[in-house]
């Protein structure tokens, strides 16, 4: 089993302190929204998070990405053949499973309200079965509770190969759910992190290169 976890995703609703602000409170009306249980979305919330949080309006509030990376991961073969396990652990820690026969809405609009009915109900099912869940929890102490070897991925790492790195069937591979900065958890502190390309990636490629590699070391594909 291969098993993708999104650390640190900025993946969040609106802040209490921004959920009062006159702009953010004319999209929750245009929207028909509670203005605290929409997704902050820094591609339209931009200048609000810079008000309320200055500097961080380029990393905050970037469920697009999530977005583009579960398409690619529900999607890919390994998942269709039940050897992907995939968590989003976010940056106000709570951990996301999504359940593997999941089939994510293809429109972006469509996904963000399945993430904000997901953040107020903490569980969404259909037809019986669990197919997103979420709950509190620090990625540390998660991670050091999971089966298997576990990596961390980062433009800062080790340089390697992916061979050197997806060589085990149980695997644990950590990749930041930001596109600016850092990890704000201690990943370092507790795991090898390795560098697979001379430039930083996205999410989804990254994840796509993981993948792929892992199809083939367990010649699920030739
Ligand atoms: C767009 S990057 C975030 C950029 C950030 N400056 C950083 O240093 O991580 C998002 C994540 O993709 C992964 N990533 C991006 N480029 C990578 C690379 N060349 N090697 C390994 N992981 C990479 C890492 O897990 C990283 O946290």
């Amino acid at each position: 089993m291969l098993r993708l976890i999104i650390a640190d995703a900025e993946l969040q609703t609106v802040p209490e302190k921004m959920a009062k602000d006159r702009s953010i409170r004319n999209i929750a009306e245009k929207n028909h929204k509670n203005p605290a249980e929409m997704l902050l979305d820094s591609n339209y919330m931009h200048t609000t998070i810079e008000k309320f949080y200055p500097g961080e309006s380029n990393r905050r509030g970037r469920p697009d990405i999530i977005y583009i990376f579960l398409e690619m991961a529900m999607e890919s073969i390994l998942n269709k053949n039940n050897m992907l396990d995939v968590y989003v652990h976010t940056r106000d820690n709570f951990i996301i499973h999504i359940n593997n026969q999941t089939k994510l809405p293809r429109s972006y609009n469509r996904f963000q309200g399945l993430m904000e009915d997901l953040f107020k109900k903490r569980s969404i099912e259909y037809n019986g079965n669990e197919l997103l869940s979420m709950e509190e929890g620090k990625i540390i102490p998660f991670l050091k509770n999971l089966d298997g070897k576990t990596v961390v991925l980062s433009p800062d790492g080790k340089e390697s190969s992916l061979s050197g790195i997806i060589n085990d069937n149980d695997l644990n591979v950590v990749i930041g759910g930001f596109s600016q900065g850092d990890f704000i958890s201690d990943l370092y502190g507790n795991f090898p992190s390795y560098k697979i390309f001379r430039e930083e990636l996205t999410i989804w490629s990254v994840g796509m290169e993981i993948i792929s590699q892992y199809e083939r070391f367990t010649s699920l594909l030739g």
